[in-house]
């Protein structure tokens, strides 16, 4: 059935993919994954240019609709970031642009889900949903909560000392979230971002403070970030995860060794296990039919590129009177 025919607003999966390197077996391993889950919304991937032309066939050969963005980059900064390529994450905020859609989950490519999530995007519109994230890892040991052993997921093993104000507002992981793709949003976001002194973690802060009002946390269930499983264990029931997060140093499955520090844990293998069994299924693999003919998919070397002519189409009719409506999530 072509998005044409189909009832309702548009919904779908988005991701993002940079570089040459092999986050784009990631981005395979999470389309097979969605399929498996039998999905109703397709995958949606924000690919920089940066990207080569044949990982962009790939994805397309498994049912991904590949959209070029163009980069976005935070003011001139001295900042140390957590990762030095979280530089690149920055560009993620183009996913706002997506205006055709009128709901979207984001997913990191270093992402699987496992159980159909499709009822999350039947929440209430207006808020931005995702899972708390946390501070234990040796990646915070920058910010005050590492130094002061505070971490939101245990917030009564340490209080937060009076003298440091009030405690930190809670804080999302920004692997996965529910967001509304709306032009005056993602104006707001890109007016926002050349004025906002970059930080640690990036556009994760950033989207931290900028959302911090209408941001609503999900059950871990939903984004399990890895260093849960031995940070705080009592908050994680294995056997109810539905979307796996492998952001943990060493957990990318297609690049696993299980050298690095928890890694040879046997809830760690086992999960790295379930990733590669999809990622190897030939079973989830996209097959093309007639009636995907007239879906979005584009063809291998045209790829739909958003930019200012799609945008000022919509600047001449609704995109004036949506700024007028509050700007959602
Ligand atoms: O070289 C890279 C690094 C990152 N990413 C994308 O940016 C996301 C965020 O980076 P990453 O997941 O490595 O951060 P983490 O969640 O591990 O901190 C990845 O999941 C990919 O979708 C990418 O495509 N190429
Ligand atoms: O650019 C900043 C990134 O920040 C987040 O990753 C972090 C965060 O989860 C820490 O809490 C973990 O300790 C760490 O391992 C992990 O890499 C997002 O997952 C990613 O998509 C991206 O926004
Ligand atoms: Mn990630």
């Amino acid at each position: 059935m072509s998005p044409a025919e189909t009832k309702g607003p548009l919904r779908a999966y988005v991701t993002f993919l940079a570089g040459n390197g092999d986050y784009w077996k990631g981005v395979v391993g999470l389309a097979k994954g969605l399929r498996k889950t039998k999905s109703a919304y397709p995958l949606v991937v924000a690919v920089l240019p940066d990207v080569p032309e044949e990982h962009l066939q790939i994805l397309e050969s498994q049912g991904c609709i590949v959209r070029q963005i163009e980069p976005v980059y935070p003011p001139e900064n001295q900042t140390q970031f957590a990762m030095a390529y979280y530089v690149i994450n920055y560009s993620k905020l183009r996913i706002w642009e997506f205006v055709e859609y009128e709901k979207m989950i984001y997913l990191d490519g270093d992402i699987q889900v496992f159980d159909n999530i499709d009822h999350l995007f039947d929440m209430p519109e207006g808020y931005f949903y995702a899972v708390m994230d946390c501070f234990c890892e040796k990646t915070w040991s920058k910010t005050p909560q590492y130094k002061i052993g505070y971490c939101q997921q245990c917030p009564e093993k340490v209080q937060w000392p009076a003298d440091l104000g009030s405690p930190p507002p809670p804080y999302f992981n920004a692997g996965m979230f529910v967001y509304e793709p709306r032009l005056p949003t993602y104006y707001d976001l890109l007016e926002t971002v050349k004025v906002t002194p970059p930080s640690s973690f990036a556009e994760q802060d950033f989207l931290n403070m900028f959302f911090k009002d209408v941001y609503k946390p999900i059950p871990p269930a939903y984004n399990l970030v890895l260093a849960l499983l031995w940070r705080h264990p009592e908050n994680v029931d294995i056997n109810q995860v539905k979307v796996v997060h492998y952001c943990a140093a060493g957990s990318k499955p297609w690049r696993y060794t299980g050298e690095e520090e928890y890694m040879e844990r046997e809830d760690i293998k086992m999960l790295v296990k379930k990733w590669w069994d999809i990622y190897e299924d030939p079973s989830l693999d996209y097959i093309k039919n007639n009636d995907d003919d007239d879906e979005i998919a584009v063809k291998a070397d045209e790829h739909v590129k958003v930019g200012p002519p799609f945008i000022d189409v919509l600047s001449e009719t609704d995109a004036v009177d949506q700024r007028s409506a509050p700007s959602a999530a």
